[in-house]
């Protein structure tokens, strides 16, 4: 059986490894050619699969995309096909949901600011717009839900509109998927009359696709709006986003939200549990044995936190400040770009860091260790 798989998906090897004959191809530049005799193709965001790549692949059974997102993928000529598609939906969620969180306390000591008291509008309450709101939550903010979606299907959370998130939130996190149709389509859904509206002082983050906001208007926006405040981490055009809007941001990185190595490895495992269900195999291999160690496994703290002290924590497992620093370095091409994608193996999830906080109060609002362990910290 003929695998062919992303060159920059991880753990590939070792799940699929004794399942087939693995060719690894460059997702970005994948040709016809390059497909065209596979049983089984793994791709992540960044390989459109439409007629045009498998149309002549006749032995393509399955196609696995390790992503939450499906926007790269005709899933209706799939269908047509009669080839299996499956992607990973929820595998780096939490990882999205740590980086909005720790963006914002950045944010906040880069401005002088507590998050601590802050409304927080979330856009898109699905799994990263959920994990989000649960270390939000955990951290005692009030949240509110935009999901209009969601709140039709019944979902028992309470909703507001795009119009109250606007007027109430303090900083609102985008986490749609891009959709071009519909009453509820995303694309540009942040618009320029939309950003003008954005109250004073607003920080505005977007970690699920580019094109959910106009980004030349966003940069006119911003240019006379310097109260706004932005996290980007998704542009329009990647892997090419305008030079003025990275200039803009207070943070700014190459659409790797959801990489942390849990995520990653919980994307490739996904579609290595679907093929082996489809196959009738048994799943020989856990998410577990993938990872490394982390170096900071095990930490001991004395009483409770304070927010300067949360945030030292959290930049052992991510600190965002390194790759804002290394994306100004290497955005300018679509090379450097994707190389720093191609490079980015070394964030981990809180869940990574077993802490015993000593002397912990049981004092509620403060960050204790039920506090830490509601944020995704294990014990
Ligand atoms: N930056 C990154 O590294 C990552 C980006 N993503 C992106 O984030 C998107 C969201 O991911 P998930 O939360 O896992 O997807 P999800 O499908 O679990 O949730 C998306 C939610 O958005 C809601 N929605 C759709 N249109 C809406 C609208 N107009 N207004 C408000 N809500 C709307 C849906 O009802 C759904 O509940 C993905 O589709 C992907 O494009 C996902 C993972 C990593
Ligand atoms: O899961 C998604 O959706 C994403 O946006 C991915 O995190 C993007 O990562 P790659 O598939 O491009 O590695």
């Amino acid at each position: 059986m003929k695998i062919i798989a992303d060159e920059n998906m991880p753990y590939v090897e070792a799940l699929f490894g004794d399942l087939g004959q693995i060719e690894y191809v460059n997702g970005r530049t994948l040709s016809p050619e390059q497909v065209n005799d596979a049983d089984v193709l793994l791709v992540r965001s960044v390989t459109k699969v439409n007629a045009a790549l498998i149309e002549n692949a006749e032995k393509l059974k399955f196609v696995g995309s390790a992503t939450i997102g499906t926007d790269h993928v005709d899933v209706d000529y799939l269908a047509t096909r009669n080839i299996y598609f499956t992607n990973a939906p929820g595998c780096n969620a939490t990882a999205v949901g740590e980086y909005a969180f720790i963006a914002m306390l950045e944010l906040a000591q880069r401005f002088g600011e507590s998050l601590a008291g802050k409304v927080v509008g979330i856009v898109g309450a699905g799994n990263t717009g959920t994990a989000a709101a649960k270390c939000l939550q955990a951290y005692g903010l009030k949240v509110l839900l935009c999901d209009p979606i969601k709140a039709l299907q019944g979902d028992p959370r309470e909703f507001v509109s795009l119009d109250t998130i606007i007027e109430q939130a303090d900083i609102i996190s985008l986490h749609v998927p891009i959709t071009k149709q519909g009453q509820h389509k995303t694309w540009y859904l942040f618009d320029e009359t939309r950003l003008n509206q954005l109250k004073p002082n607003t920080w505005l983050l977007n970690c699920c696709r580019g094109e959910v906001i106009d980004n030349q208007a966003l940069i006119k926006v911003k240019q006379q709006r310097d109260d706004i405040k932005l996290v980007l981490d998704v542009w329009e055009g990647e892997p090419n986003p305008m030079a003025a809007l990275v200039a803009l941001a207070e943070f700014a990185t190459p659409h790797i939200a959801g990489y942390s190595l849990e995520g990653k490895a919980r994307g490739t495992f996904m579609l290595y549990q679907k093929w082996c269900e489809l196959l009738d195999l048994p799943v020989a291999k856990s998410l577990e044995s993938l990872l490394p160690r982390f170096q900071f496994s095990h930490i001991s703290s004395q009483g409770d936190l304070n927010e300067r002290q949360l945030l030292k924590l959290s930049r052992l497992v991510y600190d965002l400040r390194d790759d804002d620093l290394s994306f100004r370095g290497c955005f300018a091409t679509a090379a450097g770009f994707d190389l720093m994608r191609k490079n980015h193996t070394y964030r981990r999830e809180y869940s990574a860091i077993a802490l015993n906080q000593v002397t912990s109060s049981l004092s509620a609002g403060a960050i204790n260790q039920s506090m830490l362990m509601a944020l995704g910290f294990t014990s």
